[in-house]
């Protein structure tokens, strides 16, 4: 599939690593040239969520079905709803001419990378565990059973993303300054007005 606009973007990481952060970051410095895909869910708005704009809703079945047709290139199930990135809503984000940023976690890392999409693999890596959960307990947004579990995928996650082959590169995010630094400059040169076959590819093979 010959597949126009720039190439998308995913970060993942475990949660607290700093993807959010680095986006903020990213977003800031450069308002125009990113873009996030709308997901498709299967539980019911919220107040104020428009359909089409904060998600498109949809029904179990019609998404089975859906991801059935491969119309997805990736999706989970969380407290009993589906959610899911469709291959449409990357490529109404890079029709734009922006870059289409996943923010996934391993599991839709794996899918995605057994499709066409092709996208630049970012893993933002904690310092530590103990460091994580130090950021995760000062953001304070999680109950103490929610922090364990997280922690404790956090160690699967770390794993994974050292794994090599499983990404392009690993952002250790030490101090914010020193990971949005490099990001930025993976992200110039990798990027920018080049399609499908960049230097990522070149200098790092990845694996399916
Ligand atoms: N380099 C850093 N040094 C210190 N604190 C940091 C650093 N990077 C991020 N933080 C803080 O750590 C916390 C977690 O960061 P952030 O919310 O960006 O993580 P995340 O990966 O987006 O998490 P989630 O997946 O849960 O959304 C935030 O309070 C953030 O301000």
């Amino acid at each position: 599939m010959v597949q126009k606009g720039p190439r998308p973007l995913v970060l993942c990481g475990p949660s607290g690593s700093g993807k959010s952060t680095l986006l903020k970051r990213l977003l800031k410095e450069f308002p125009d040239k990113f873009g996030f895909s709308v997901s498709h869910t299967t539980r019911g708005p919220r107040s104020g969520e428009k359909d089409g704009v904060h998600y498109h809703f949809t029904t179990k079945e019609e998404m089975m079905a859906s991801i059935a047709r491969g119309e997805f290139l990736e999706s989970a199930t969380f407290s009993g709803n589906m959610y899911g990135t469709s291959k449409r809503a990357v490529e109404e984000v890079r029709r734009t001419g922006k870059v289409c940023v996943l923010d996934i976690d391993i599991e839709g890392v794996k899918q995605v990378k057994n499709t066409d999409l092709n996208p630049l693999l970012v893993f933002v890596m904690p310092p530590s565990i103990d460091e994580l959960e130090r950021r995760l307990r000062a953001r304070n947004t999680e109950h103490e059973e929610a922090l364990r579990k997280r922690l404790d995928t956090a160690i699967r996650e770390i794993e994974f993303g050292q794994q090599p082959g499983n990404f392009h590169i690993i952002i250790l995010n030490d101090t914010v300054d020193k990971a949005y630094a490099e990001l930025r400059e993976f992200i110039t040169q990798n990027v920018e007005d080049k399609d499908q076959d960049t230097v990522a590819d070149e200098n790092n093979s990845i694996e399916k």
